[in-house]
């Protein structure tokens, strides 16, 4: 279990100088201002929940990561992993946790992968049989073993991406923080690595929590979505109450048996867009309509042969709350 209260972090920004000499005048400047990256945000993640922690570019999300995992101390407020500060109990909460940052490998640049896992377990104080055991179902289950004797610098995005995941899960954590874990991957090795995600969830039982600019991972993981935005918790929810709350209109196309003829307008809830022979697009605001009652109300203008619906685009759902 994740609890986080009224967590916090400020850190102290230099105020850039202009005009002659700025960028060494901002360098020797002692003129501060503080930003708030996370501010006052809490929530709680039980064993087992897979959720999204997402917002745009600067939100705050990292640096609450960061905060999770003990590498940064909060300015005030707390966080507990299974009732333990990973400040305060760093090697503790280091066990449970498995961390992984996209953007950044933890793994030796020059070294061949395979040393990189050596080094990691001798660091875990993993048993020689247990880390035989682990390397061998990771390489297995994410595909480590044509690669294992390069240099890290030499793999593909996705090799490196996949060797990463395997070092996050080396010691067997029961939590795991992974910051873009899709960055930068093409459609293949984006889809591979959610099935393995949705895997280690599902049938390890692992709680996870994803950070991602790619809202089909979202879509497709998280039973829940948190939203930040400027240091602040904006959303704390599933993402049919998100798709609620934004009340995006679900476009309907429905085609009835014979012509049908109506004034365009809305009906409260309900507008109609376009009239083509027999087929009327309509678009209904689920927030304040359900999809049963737009059907009743698009049954008053004839007999329906035919009805699609398209819901709103996750993405467009989320640039609305950012
Ligand atoms: N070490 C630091 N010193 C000063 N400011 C920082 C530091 N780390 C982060 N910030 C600032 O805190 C804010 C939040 O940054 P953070 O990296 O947590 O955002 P993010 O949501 O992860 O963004 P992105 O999606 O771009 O990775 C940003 O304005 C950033 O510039």
């Amino acid at each position: 279990m994740i609890t986080v209260s009224n967590l916090t972090k400020q850190f102290r920004q230099t105020v850039p100088k202009e005009g002659r000499f700025s960028g060494i005048r901002t360098l020797l400047s002692r003129d501060y201002r503080v930003k708030y990256a996370v501010s006052d945000i809490s929530f709680t993640i039980p064993e087992g929940e897979f959720v999204g922690y997402i917002g745009p570019n600067g939100a705050g999300k990292s640096t609450t990561i960061k905060m999770l995992a003990g590498i940064l101390h909060p300015t005030s407020g707390t966080v507990q992993i299974d009732g333990l500060s990973p400040h305060r109990h760093r090697r503790a909460v280091a066990r449970k946790l498995g961390v992984l940052f996209g953007q950044r490998t933890q793994l030796w640049w020059d070294l061949p992968t395979a040393d990189s896992f050596d080094i990691l377990a001798a660091m875990y104080g993993l048993e020689p049989q247990r880390k035989r055991e682990r390397i061998g179902m990771l390489a297995e289950l994410l595909e480590l073993d044509p690669f294992m004797a390069t240099p890290v610098r030499k793999l593909s995005l996705g090799q490196r991406m996949r060797a990463d995941i395997a070092a996050a899960l080396l010691h067997d954590p029961d939590i795991l923080f992974f910051d873009e874990p899709t960055i930068g991957l093409d459609v293949t090795a984006k889809k591979n690595i959610r099935e393995f995600l949705r895997q280690i969830n599902r049938e390890l039982g692992k709680t996870i929590l994803l950070t991602t600019h790619d809202m089909d991972d979202i879509e497709q993981l998280c039973t829940r979505v948190i939203v930040i935005n400027e240091g602040a918790l904006s959303f704390d929810g599933t993402i049919p109450e998100l798709r609620r709350r934004i009340g995006l209109p679900t476009l309907m196309s429905v085609t009835y048996r014979g012509e049908v003829i109506v004034d365009s307008g809305v009906f409260d809830a309900l507008s109609i867009k376009e009239i083509d022979g027999r087929t009327v697009i309509a678009t209904c605001n689920r927030a304040k309509m359900s999809a049963m009652e737009a059907l009743r109300l698009l049954e008053t203008l004839g007999e329906i042969e035919d009805i699609h619906m398209e819901e709103p685009n996750f993405e467009d759902i989320v640039h609305h709350i950012y």
